[in-house]
């Protein structure tokens, strides 16, 4: 990384107003970086980080809690979105307070993903690609790459740009109250390192690119309401629109996705993003489940020898919040119960909606990170950002590879010094 980057407005704007014990500077080498502001004591909350944008992983999509991002326990039937099959909730209470934001953002987009990668139409797809990259000699290569995505991978990445570009719109569309969350802005001024792309990766984001702006053109199958006339696809005319009616949009997933990001240099960056900034959600077996952007958070650097700690588990929903649902038997055997939001009406009253989707956004997980130690102002807030417990090597060709840079922390210096290695995993 090279040269001072500006230090973000959000962020420090939340810090500020939430009399966090952090100041951002920026350095040549290390970007902009988080340090105490003051002494701080061990134990000491040091940040609360809100969440933007979580998602769960196509694959745990029924395991975590599309409301509340817990996982369910077992005993505790889930509920699915009947209307696009793709979501699903712990509790009906869940499910209640994530309605508006389902039914009216998410829903119809969900429906198309849900046939993004699904048999032929994705080997048609594929197909595609492929004749549109056989004539631009420079795609050939991500051409290769896109035949390696498995299905469910193209999934997890259309669930996650789904968030991102959802999200995007519903604060453009002014329902978040200024302060509150945090932006679009406040991502899009994490840093990116989109200099250190290999070439290769960079080919298959364009092929990938590809790939969003062609899925089926056509809306979403299964509408509540007769549709009013769609807007012309810009973010603002989508967002005004959202915004101002209880009828889903009447656009296509592709639409949504290249009003967000209209070239390849868009969505590669915001890949570039994701790659150096967000954070995995995880059970107590280390499996991820899911993923947010914490942007507060993202300006703790890496060490080795961390300062700070914090869980990024996601917990288990009591057996006792468990609904006792009316689900016919076949539901039960698979333990869902299907919901058919179809059936549910809709009320009419805009912003009393609009609020309730506020209230639901408020529900993101938060990360709480605490002083592992004693630490003095001024010194650098860090986290790890590679599992603790490998060696020397193993975690610098980690950092090197998926953050493009080479430590020079204390440890490592000072493992490099010594043959033994005190670096196990503290849990802390
Ligand atoms: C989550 S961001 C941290 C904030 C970042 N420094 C910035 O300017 O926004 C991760 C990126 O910060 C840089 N970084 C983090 N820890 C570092 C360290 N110990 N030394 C050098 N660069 C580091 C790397 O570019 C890495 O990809």
């Amino acid at each position: 990384m090279t040269g001072q980057l500006p230090v973000p407005n959000w962020t420090q704007a939340y810090i500020a107003a939430n009399d966090f014990p952090i100041d951002i500077v920026s350095s040549d080498t290390r970007g902009r970086y988080a340090i105490a502001a003051r002494d701080i004591h061990e134990g000491d909350v040091v940040l609360r980080a809100q969440g933007y944008a979580a998602v769960c992983t196509q694959v745990c999509r029924k395991e975590v809690c599309s409301g509340c991002f817990q996982a369910y326990s077992l005993g505790v039937l889930g509920l699915k979105c009947d209307a696009c099959s793709m979501t699903f909730y712990c509790t009906l209470e869940c499910r209640e307070k994530s309605f508006d934001l389902h039914s009216r953002f998410e829903c119809m987009f969900m429906s198309q993903i849900a046939g993004v990668a699904a048999g032929k139409a994705f080997d048609k797809t594929m197909a595609d690609i492929d004749a549109v990259l056989g004539v631009q000699e420079s795609g050939a290569a991500s051409c290769r790459h896109m035949q390696n995505l498995e299905r469910t991978g193209v999934q997890s990445l259309s669930r996650w740009l789904l968030g991102v570009c959802v999200r995007g719109l519903i604060e453009e569309g002014g329902l978040i109250p200024t302060g509150t969350l945090p932006t679009y802005n406040a991502v899009l001024e994490l840093v990116p390192n989109e200099d250190c792309l290999p070439q290769d990766e960079r080919l298959k984001l364009e092929g990938l690119y590809i790939f969003f702006s062609n899925l089926s053109s056509k809306p979403a199958k299964k509408s509540r309401k007769k549709a009013d006339p769609s807007p012309t696809t810009t973010l603002k005319s989508l967002s005004q629109f959202m915004a101002s009616t209880m009828t889903p949009v009447q656009v296509s997933f592709s639409e949504l996705f290249t009003a967000r990001f209209p070239q390849p240099i868009d969505f590669i960056r915001i890949i570039c993003i994701r790659q150096c900034n967000v954070f995995g959600l995880w059970d107590a077996e280390s499996e991820c489940l899911g993923q947010s952007f914490f942007p507060a958070a993202s300006y703790f650097n890496h060490s080795c020898d961390k300062n700070l700690y914090f869980d990024q588990t996601i917990k288990l929903v009591p057996s006792s919040e468990a609904n006792k649902p009316n689900s016919s038997e076949q539901e039960l055997a698979r333990g869902v119960e299907s919901v058919d939001l179809n059936s549910v009406k809709l009320e009419d009253d805009v912003e009393a909606s609009n609020t309730r989707v506020f209230a639901a956004l408020q529900r993101m997980p938060v990360l709480v990170f605490q002083a592992k130690r004693d630490i003095v102002k001024g010194e650098a807030l860090t986290h790890c950002y590679v599992d603790q417990s490998l060696e020397r090597e193993e975690r610098r060709a980690a950092l090197k590879e998926e953050y493009y840079f080479d430590c020079d922390c204390d440890r490592c210096i000072r493992e490099n010094n010594q043959t033994g290695d005190d670096g196990s995993m503290d849990g802390k």
